[in-house]
């Protein structure tokens, strides 16, 4: 699957991609699967209709960015994925599996038990805005505690991968501190390293420039170029940061009101939007 888009060899055929006008289903293709695909989704919060009837797919490897508003569902979608929000309504499939509900052989939607979600939720990772590392913890605790506990590695493994990891994010000498005493960019990068050390099939990262000081930004934004292009974990994004998304995305898909209005490579989106809303808000942001 891809990993560098820029040569556009290795980019996911968009042919077998489904978008906003397409229903979509976990064995579309015939004879492969998305490594996601959200079937029939809604999310509702009270009366307030978030997202409904959502459906679309990512192939294995894909890096999809989600653009649109502020409360068109972006981060709903992300938070979804990672079992942080229930679903109202349909499914959410990894890889054919289905993740918190499934259809039972007369057709009706039922619950996935705690033990079959959590399988599939191990697979997924996610970085927040707002870092959310353990402050009472060093940071290559903060790293190893979910291998050690979820993953069940070694103490002395999991320590080792975290080294390298941390390595790769610029904080090799940093392991043994505290996150408070660390930037708002490094500890950002910990809590990326924290996220690719249960080694992800799938990394959803929203907005996770957004609380940093500008000049912090690009070390961060660096760090995830050097995944993007040196891993094949399929990612989904959330980002004002559309140069990066740009740089990375193999797909954009713009959402207002919890629709995907238009879906496209990112050349042809921040280039040629087709949709009157997708130009009203590109040009705002740009
Ligand atoms: N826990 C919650 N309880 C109630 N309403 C919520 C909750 N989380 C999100 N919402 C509502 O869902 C809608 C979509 O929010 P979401 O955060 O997904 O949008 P977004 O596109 O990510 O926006 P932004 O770009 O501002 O982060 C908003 O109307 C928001 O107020």
């Amino acid at each position: 699957m891809p990993t560098d888009k820029t040569d556009g060899a290795g980019a996911p055929d968009l042919s077998k991609q489904s978008g906003a006008a397409v229903q979509t289903g976990p064995d579309f293709d015939g004879n492969g699967r998305p490594r996601i695909a959200f079937e029939d989704v809604s999310k509702q919060f009270g009366k307030n209709v978030v997202l409904n009837d959502l459906n679309f797919n990512v192939a294995k490897g894909e890096r999809v960015t989600l653009i649109g508003p502020s409360g068109s569902g972006k981060t709903t979608i992300l938070r979804l994925l990672m079992t942080l929000e229930e679903l109202s309504g349909g499914f959410i499939y990894v890889d054919g599996d289905p993740l918190t509900h499934r259809k039972n052989d007369a057709g009706k939607r039922v619950a996935m038990k705690p033990k079959e979600i959590s399988v599939i939720r191990k697979r997924i990772g996610m970085v927040f805005q707002q870092f959310n590392l353990f402050p009472n913890m060093s940071v290559i605790e903060n790293i190893t505690e979910a291998p050690i506990h979820v993953l069940g590695q070694s103490k002395d493994e999991a320590r080792e991968k975290a080294k390298k990891l941390l390595d790769q994010v610029g904080l090799g000498d940093r392991a043994e501190e505290h996150p408070t005493r660390l930037s708002g960019g490094q500890q950002q990068r910990v809590a990326i390293a924290r996220a690719l050390a249960m080694e992800p099939e799938i990394l959803l990262l929203d907005e996770v420039t957004s609380a940093l000081d500008p000049e912090l930004v690009g070390d961060v934004l660096g760090v995830l170029r050097d995944v993007a292009n040196s891993t094949d974990i399929t990612m989904l994004l959330v980002t004002h940061e559309m140069q990066f998304a740009r740089d990375v995305s193999h797909r954009v898909m713009m959402f207002d009101a919890g629709h995907i209005i238009e879906e496209a490579e990112p050349d042809a989106m921040f280039s040629d939007p087709q949709h009157e809303r997708t130009k009203k808000f590109l040009q705002a942001i740009l």
